[in-house]
């Protein structure tokens, strides 16, 4: 009987855009922990817990690192059943997202840094390296 590969854990991320019909800036956030990933950039998000629903995830992660309401737009697509590879334990299903409401996104958890980047900045910063393609798969939604 052939093996099965193990299960991935599934994490959702949230690339957030100033604008999810025309996104000129997308959030990048530094992570502190833990040690492999520290200083690395990513996009925020986080493990979906047991039961929870993706989008329900998406919205608990970003009131949890960043303390602010979202808005859920299209996902990016993935080549992993519409998701992105995250080593070989994880995959993350990623959407296009923005702020609802007025209040600016902090570091509240996770994060020490948060950086809006323009498509010209997008590969100024150090992106953890999973989440390479996925930044490139949004640079071309952007103006
Ligand atoms: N959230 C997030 N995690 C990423 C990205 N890229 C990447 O390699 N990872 C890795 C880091 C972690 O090993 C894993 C996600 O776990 P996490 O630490 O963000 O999840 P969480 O907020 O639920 O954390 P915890 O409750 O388990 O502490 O995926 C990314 O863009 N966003």
């Amino acid at each position: 009987m052939p093996a099965t590969a193990p299960e991935r854990r599934v994490v959702v991320g949230a690339a957030l855009v100033d604008d999810m019909s025309r996104p000129h800036v997308l959030l990048g956030a530094r992570r502190t922990a833990p040690a492999a990933h520290a200083g690395g950039w990513e996009l925020p998000g986080g493990k979906v817990e047991p039961g929870e629903g993706l989008h329900a995830a998406l919205h608990r992660e970003l009131l949890e690192e960043l303390g602010v309401e979202i808005r859920v737009g299209d996902q990016i697509l993935g080549p992993l059943d519409g998701a992105w590879p995250l080593g070989e334990t994880y995959v993350m299903h990623v959407w296009i997202t923005r702020v609802a409401g007025s209040h600016a996104p902090e570091p509240l958890e996770d994060h020490d840094q948060l950086r809006w980047l323009t498509r010209a900045q997008l590969f100024d910063v150090p992106w953890l390296p999973d989440d390479l393609p996925v930044v490139e798969a949004v640079s071309r939604w952007m103006t």
